[in-house]
């Protein structure tokens, strides 16, 4: 279902000439994902995984492609792109973009414990801190500006219920963005779709982060919430799990100090956190993209979520 371009071992045998990896053994497409095709790539040189980006150009993709890189030279565990011969990391195959990074050993742990929690929210930390020094800039494409060209497009397909809702968070986000604690939150490239099937574990060690495709420079702790709003909690519910919450926040906090500001601004932020899902799914929901085939994410999970956090005060960040 996930591989849009379909990609045969002799396609690759002549394209794979350009890389440092040797020849290209076995390729198998991966079935998982919505965005992009994917294949595990065995070469003789170990084993990688082959995108090619379906709806990103090669214009939008320097900012990711290079982000993974600086990260993991840095010595964060995300998977790291191979430059070809001219040292470019995006080559084009069957007319569209393509990328080679190394593969993540492990699985996603779809049943986190404390101690994956606590994996996570010390890997998170050392991420922002390494992405301090990257040269690129581009904003999160999923924010706030976002967030207003998106709300009326879902506006007249949703009840009464929700329209009053999705319509006093905007608001409510756009007085939180504007005050002077928001402006002291420290900045940087964020992953902000740091969901449980983006993070790799071999047992209780992790082993990446993946799917930078929505990353973008924003706050340090809107990532924070991101992740929390899934690791931490309920599924069915949206309630935070304290024990989980404590582990993810206070390994966080032993790497990169939370501040003040942040303290302050910690629940507004998983009431951003909350309303970016909602409304990415309820925009997905009511607007697919024509060739779109694949089930929707439940947008209701997020509106639970988003009243939730209004509701319940959520154990602070130290
Ligand atoms: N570097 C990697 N190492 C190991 N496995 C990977 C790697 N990148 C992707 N995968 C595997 O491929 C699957 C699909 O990847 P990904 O989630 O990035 O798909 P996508 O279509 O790009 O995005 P989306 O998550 O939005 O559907 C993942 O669930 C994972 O199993
Ligand atoms: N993590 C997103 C999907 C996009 O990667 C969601 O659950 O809505």
């Amino acid at each position: 279902m996930a591989v849009f371009t379909p990609v045969a071992l002799d396609d690759v045998a002549q394209w794979i000439t350009q890389f440092p990896l040797g020849k290209a053994l076995e390729l198998k497409g991966i079935s998982s994902g919505i965005e992009n095709s994917n294949f595990f790539l065995t070469t003789e040189h170990g084993e990688y995984v082959l995108t090619i980006f379906e709806n990103l150009s090669f214009e939008q993709l320097p900012f990711y492609l290079n982000l993974m890189r600086h990260l993991a030279e840095r010595g964060v565990l995300v998977p790291a792109p191979v430059a070809n011969d001219k040292g470019e990391l995006i080559v084009a195959l069957h007319g569209k973009p393509a990328s080679i990074v190394s593969k993540l050993e492990g699985r996603s742990q779809m049943d986190p414990q404390p101690v994956h929690c606590a994996a996570v929210g010390a890997m998170l930390a050392k991420m922002h801190l390494a992405g301090q020094d990257y040269a690129l800039q581009q904003p999160n494409l999923r924010g706030l500006a976002w967030w207003h060209a998106t709300t009326p497009e879902v506006l007249p397909f949703i009840p009464d219920q929700q329209a009053h809702l999705l319509r006093a968070e905007v608001h409510f986000q756009d007085a939180f963005a504007a005050c002077d604690i928001y402006k002291q939150l420290q900045t940087g490239p964020v992953h902000a779709d740091l969901f449980r099937n983006n993070v790799m574990f071999d047992g209780e060690r992790l082993t990446g982060f993946f799917d930078f495709y929505f990353a973008g420079c924003d706050t340090w702790l809107f990532d924070v919430a991101v992740t929390v709003n899934d690791w931490c909690i309920d599924l069915d519910t949206g309630v935070l799990d304290t024990a989980r919450v404590r582990a993810l926040l206070d390994a966080y906090h032993a790497v990169r100090p939370f501040t003040a500001a942040e303290h302050t601004a910690w629940q507004p932020m998983l009431r951003a956190g909350a309303l970016r899902f909602w409304l990415s799914r309820l925009y997905d929901f009511y607007r697919p993209r024509e060739a779109e085939m694949l089930t929707p994410h439940d947008p209701g999970h997020f509106e639970r979520i988003l009243r939730e956090r209004i509701a319940t005060p959520a154990p602070g960040l130290f």
